[in-house]
């Protein structure tokens, strides 16, 4: 077992059973927490891949172990970790000898979404989620009819604001249009395969929207969030709605057009759909405004008739006006020291290095205002070098 501050409670003995009848043995790098009748192993490799950490589940009542279905993408195998037991169901993953924007990381055993996941998927379900220092703020779920503007509108954002956001690239089984690139404006994908890795829980939310299959995955959040910027989600109502039912804590807009014969004349100057298709997408977007307009799922919901005026407000309501910081705030780089203990008080975690050598580090960690969590990352983490002596 890796090294464990002494309130770590650790029940593995001498090798364990896998719950497939092979004996292993807990591998060096390997830390364990217990929760209630469970001790949860996070350590080695997941499922064969060297890319992944393995997480699994000692149940003491029945003896057995499982390998839970990992949800997220979570940390690569480094050199070592430190878990303390937090509240609501997580576990506070610290890597050793990391990088600050690499080193804290949220096991999710028994969350709101790990909840919600376990009774979707039918099986035991575990979410990583990885801590972004600083007040990164809410993704944001961008709705309205096709051809309304949401797509420009984000564009305009993007390019005034290029640090600040970032474009959640969803899954679609349509076909490209000729001018759109595999991975930048869809993950373009086969209907099979987009069923299966849904099946296997890797989409935060899907919807049928006009003949086709469309989906945010988790880990294009996670992508955007990782790279500290604020993700943009365009998605149409059904996909709104499933995103607000879960536990993703976003800021919803609906973009409404202007009236039904705008909203046409858009759809035809695009030229990107056939006569039948742009027929369907009006017969949708009667629907659609409806419900964006009634539903409750919406906080704001701006008017794309004058295209300036409607990128003001967007900007008004995201809280940015002209004096933001176009880059965002830097945040000091602290990296965590190979040896160390870890202690709990309250929300504050105090990391302490230990080990050979005379300068010793000490850092805080602040818990107390995070926020978020999986799918996507968790928010708010204040990390501070008070010492180094
Ligand atoms: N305020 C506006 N006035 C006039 N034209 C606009 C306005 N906003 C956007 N457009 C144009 O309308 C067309 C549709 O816009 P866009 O592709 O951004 O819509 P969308 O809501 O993203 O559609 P979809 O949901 O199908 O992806 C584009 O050709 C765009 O240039
Ligand atoms: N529920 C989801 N809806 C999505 C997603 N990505 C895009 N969309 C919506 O689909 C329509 C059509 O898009 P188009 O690119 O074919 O014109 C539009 O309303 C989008 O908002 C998604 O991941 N989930």
């Amino acid at each position: 077992m890796g090294e464990a501050p002494a309130f770590f409670v650790d029940h593995l003995g001498n090798g364990h059973t896998n719950g497939f009848g092979v004996k292993s043995e807990p591998k060096k790098r390997d830390t364990s927490v217990q929760i209630g009748d469970r001790s949860y192993v996070i350590g080695g490799i997941h499922e064969g891949n060297p890319l992944f950490l393995g997480v699994q589940i000692h149940d003491k009542i029945t003896n057995k172990w499982s390998s839970p279905t990992v949800l997220g993408t979570g940390p690569k195998p480094c050199k070592g970790y430190s878990a303390i037991v937090l509240k609501n169901g997580r576990v506070l993953v610290i890597k050793k000898d990391s990088a600050s924007d690499d080193s804290i990381w949220f096991l999710e055993v028994d969350s709101l979404f790990v909840r919600e996941q376990r009774k979707l998927l039918g099986k035991e379900v575990v979410a990583w989620s990885k801590g972004v220092r600083g007040n990164a703020e809410k993704p944001i779920v961008i709705s309205g009819p096709s051809g309304v503007g949401k797509g420009t509108l984000i564009a305009m954002l993007m390019k005034e604001f290029p640090s600040m956001f970032g474009f959640s690239v969803s899954h679609t089984t349509r076909a490209p249009r000729c001018m759109e690139k595999n991975s930048v404006h869809y993950h373009f994908t086969d209907k099979t395969v987009m069923e299966k890795e849904i099946k296997d829980g890797k989409f935060l939310e899907f919807a049928s929207v006009h003949g086709n299959l469309y989906g945010t995955s988790i880990e294009s959040v996670e992508v955007v969030t990782d790279s500290g910027k604020r993700c943009i989600l365009d998605i149409d109502v059904q996909g709104a709605r499933s995103v607000k039912a879960s536990s993703l804590d976003a800021i919803f807009i609906f973009i409404c057009p202007p009236s039904m014969k705008e909203l046409e004349d858009r759809l035809r100057a695009r030229g990107t759909e056939t006569e039948e298709q742009i027929q369907k997408r009006l017969r949708n977007a009667e629907a659609e405004i409806k419900a964006g307009k009634s539903s409750g799922i919406f906080g704001h919901i701006l008017y794309n008739d004058n295209l300036e005026e409607c990128y003001k407000n967007l900007k008004n309501v995201l809280g940015i006006d002209d004096d933001a910081p176009v880059n965002g705030v830097e945040v000091e780089g602290i990296n965590l020291p190979k040896e160390h203990t870890v202690t709990k008080m309250e929300d504050e975690i105090l990391i302490e290095e230990t080990g050979e050598g005379t300068k010793k580090k000490t850092i805080v960690l602040d818990l107390s205002s995070i926020n978020g969590g999986a799918p996507g990352r968790t928010r708010g983490i204040d990390l501070d070098m008070v010492k180094s002596s």
